[in-house]
């Protein structure tokens, strides 16, 4: 299994040679470039029955999802979660770096049961082998106008995805579903409506902002682990918004500044139920709004964009 020293050698000798990749289609889905070229192994990739997969939109509480998710597993042990970075512990799917950096896939065959793997695809898109698995799944969904304000913020400090623009063509694009991973509307729609055919636990960030402990909880009961209430509450000051900046195992401080940029937006910027309203114009809003219903008519999801 290739350490995190090695990877993280690989990716600081390697990082110049990465630079904004244009988004091509996967089965009507815009993806960045190397995802699309190597689109074969993610496609065959075997999930194994006790992977769990954590599937969400891009900056929807994924990585605070991993860091609870890993320490209900190490049974809120610090030290062992802090053996090495998020991308590391639980490696991204479908994430293609430059070689000889290995891609997700081939960072998961070395990767011992049970694995903990993320990923952004969207419902139709997750390997057949998930399913047939019936491998268990946590989505983390996010109110669309935090979403779209965090993946704004994302898009200029990550080095690899396509230049954001100026905000108002930005949420444009996100209204228009031509973002990376696709349609916010259709991920968030399809997860839910999938979530009682498959083995799908389905969180909202809001619920965790409100009250981390409950859905911790929640998390714990999915995953059949039981733990003390001290250990609960430990998890719950570990992943904090406020320590999980400062750590340098979920921060992502040790990809190198010329793909995360975090002098540009930290990746732990705001952590914020209701910071879409630092951004969106009161005209932004209500065109946002009545598109919001007419695209989201008919569905039971609801999301709350203030707490
Ligand atoms: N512990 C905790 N509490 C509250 N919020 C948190 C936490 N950890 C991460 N975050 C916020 O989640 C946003 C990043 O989303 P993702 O982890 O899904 O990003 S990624 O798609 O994996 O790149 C990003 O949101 P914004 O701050 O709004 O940009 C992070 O700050």
């Amino acid at each position: 299994m290739p350490t995190s020293k090695d990877y993280s050698e690989a990716l600081h000798d390697h990082h110049d040679t990465f630079h904004r990749f244009p988004l091509h289609m996967v089965h009507g889905i815009p993806l960045m470039e190397p995802i699309v070229q190597q689109w074969g192994p993610i496609e065959d990739f075997q999930a194994r029955p006790d992977d769990l997969l954590i599937a969400t939109y891009p900056k929807a509480g994924t990585t605070w999802m991993q860091e609870i998710v890993d320490l209900i597993l190490v049974r809120g042990d610090v030290e062992k979660a802090h053996r090495a970075p998020t991308h590391i512990r639980m490696p991204f799917l479908e994430i293609c770096p430059t070689p000889p950096m290995p891609s997700g896939v081939q960072q998961l065959v070395d990767v011992p049961s049970p694995r903990v793997i993320k990923t952004h695809l969207p419902f139709q898109l997750v390997p057949k082998s998930f399913w047939e698995n019936r491998c268990k799944v946590i989505y983390v969904a996010r109110n669309a106008k935090d979403n779209v304000v965090s993946y704004y913020f994302f898009d200029q400090m990550n080095k690899t995805q396509p230049e954001p623009g100026p905000w108002e063509l930005y949420l444009r694009k996100f209204m228009e579903e031509k973002l990376a991973w696709g349609s916010w509307y259709d991920h968030v729609c399809r997860y839910w409506d999938e979530r009682t055919n498959h083995n799908i636990l389905y969180v909202f960030y809001e619920d965790m902002k409100e009250d981390p402990a409950r859905e911790i909880r929640r998390v714990m009961d999915f995953l059949e682990v039981e733990l003390p209430p001290e250990v609960l509450e430990k998890i719950v000051w570990q992943t904090s918004f406020q320590v999980m900046k400062e750590n340098p195992m979920a921060n992502y401080s040790s990809v190198p500044s010329t793909i995360l940029d975090q002098d540009v937006s930290p990746f732990m910027r705001k952590g914020e139920v209701g910071n879409w309203k630092n951004y969106f114009t009161v005209a932004q809003s209500e065109v946002f709004d009545a598109h919001y219903q007419r695209r989201m008519e008919g569905s039971s999801l609801h999301f709350r964009t203030q707490i």
